[in-house]
């Protein structure tokens, strides 16, 4: 939900990277396994990466990175390039720490809470136990 608020604000075209079957058109397909450890494939439509073309890859969440490596692997595969990563939070796992230090990369969680975002439970959560 949140990836198509940022094209907008970024006045940017949206292209949906998806779990593999959904789509109707012929795509490239990227096999991955995430914190489920499933294994798992992801697809995008050909005709639209190619190279010259930037990509801002935007996800909820990091944990192991699988996910988000997957779909780097994606963009790259077809020629284009990844322009950064912009995600919520990220936890600080070793895959987290190679998007960090491979790509430009940025998060809505602020720093003092990462914490939190690694023992995966925020302390604001509590209001949910009154
Ligand atoms: O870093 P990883 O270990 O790969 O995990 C991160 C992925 O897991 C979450 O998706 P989820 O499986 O909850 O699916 P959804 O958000 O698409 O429902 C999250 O939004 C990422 O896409
Ligand atoms: N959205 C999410 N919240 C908490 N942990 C996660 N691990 C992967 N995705 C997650």
């Amino acid at each position: 939900m949140h990836r198509t608020a940022v094209a907008t604000t970024l006045g940017k075209g949206f292209l949906a990277i998806r779990k593999a079957g959904h789509l109707c058109v012929a795509t490239q397909t990227q096999n991955y396994s995430d914190y489920t450890s499933r294994e798992k494939s992801m697809e995008v439509r050909l005709d639209v990466l190619k190279p010259g073309v930037r990509v801002l890859l935007v996800d909820q969440w990091i944990e192991t990175g699988g996910t988000m490596r997957a779909a780097i692997q994606l963009v790259e595969k077809l020629g284009a390039s990844v322009a950064g990563v912009a995600v919520v939070a990220i936890e600080n796992t070793e895959g987290g720490k190679w998007i960090k230090e491979n790509y430009k990369f940025s998060q809505c969680v602020p720093q003092e809470l990462q914490a939190q975002i690694d023992g995966k439970y925020l302390d604001s959560f509590k209001i949910f136990n009154k």
